[in-house]
This record gives structure tokens, sequence and C-alpha cells, in this order.
């Protein structure tokens, strides 16, 4: 049986970060992770472009011009979705998936799902760098594995 796996070396790699700057509070935080990442695993931080959108909603557009531009090997996406009083988060939050996930699929290119859906500040900031680890980190770690599994079909 032949087993593909995708190591964790981002060496080469330009690596598109897209944030939702709501929530910036936690956001800055799951993009400190990110780019730690990708710097520790021998990535170069020149080669990561971030990108600052309104909020999560339009996070899917700037993927889908960066992931069309072929310009980054993969795209990173983090976010802070904070569940209000109103069914407005599921909107939000819903397109935010969908989109990332349908641009991934057209494009080919590596999309990882780094926003937060939280249903309040604190499971946000247990996300962002406490207690329940990093999204950013974990999201960059997928985004890396990725690139390196797909190189290989
Ligand atoms: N409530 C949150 C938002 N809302 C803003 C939307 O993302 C969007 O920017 C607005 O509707 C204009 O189109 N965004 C988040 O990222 N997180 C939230 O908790
Ligand atoms: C995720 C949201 O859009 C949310 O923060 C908005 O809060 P509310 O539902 O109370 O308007």
């Amino acid at each position: 049986m032949e087993t593909i796996v995708g190591n964790l070396t981002a060496e080469g790699m330009k690596i598109g970060l897209v944030v939702g700057r709501f929530n910036s509070f936690v956001v800055d935080h799951l993009v400190e992770g990110a780019v730690d990442t990708i710097v520790r695993h021998g990535g170069d931080e020149a080669n990561i472009t971030k990108v600052m959108v309104p909020g999560a909603f339009e996070i899917p557009v700037a993927v889908q011009k960066m992931a069309q531009s072929g310009n980054y090997d993969a795209i990173v996406a983090v976010g802070a979705v904070i569940r209000g009083g109103t069914p407005h988060f599921d909107y939000v939050a819903g397109e935010c998936v969908k989109g990332i996930g349908q641009v991934q699929l057209q494009t080919g290119v590596p999309v990882s799902f780094g926003v937060l859906t939280v249903d309040s500040i604190e499971q946000a900031i247990e996300r962002a760098g406490t207690k329940a680890g990093n999204k950013g980190e974990e999201c960059t770690l997928a985004a890396i594995e990725m690139v390196n599994v797909l190189k290989q079909l």
C-alpha cells in the first residue's frame, strides 16, 4: 500500500494570509501564530503576503483573487466570528466557510480555514493562543502539509 504524507517544511513557499479584521483583539494573535509557524517551519516572512479585509464575510473574495493569481502556494484565512444576539453569526460564518471551500476546490490551491466560529469571547481567547491552542498555528500547519501532499499527487 502506498501512503502519501506531506511534510511540514515551508521552505520556498509563497503564502497568502487573508485576515478578517473584525474582533482584531483576538485575530491579531491568530496572525502571530500563523506567521510564527511559517517561519519556524523554514518559511521566509518576506514571502508572506498579508491582506486585511473588514470581516469574515469578505475573506472568500480576497482568497479567490489571490488563489486565481497563481502567485501563492497556499492561502491561510484567519478571523473570528463571535456569536451575538441574532442569527447574523450563522450567515457570516456560513458564507465564509462555504466561500473558502469553493475557492479551494475551484483553483486547487490549498486554502486553510483558521476562522474562529465561537459562542463567546472567552472561547475565542482560548483558541487564539491560550489553553485551547492557536487556530492560526493549526491552520497554517494544515496549509503547509497540503502544499507538500498535493505536490506528490
Ligand atoms: N460579527 C462579525 C463580523 N461581521 C462583519 C461581517 O464579516 C462583514 O464584514 C459585514 O457584514 C460587512 O459585509 N465579522 C467577523 O469577522 N466576525 C464577527 O463576529
Ligand atoms: C457574528 C456577528 O455578526 C455578531 O457578532 C453580531 O452580533 P449581533 O448578532 O448581536 O448583531
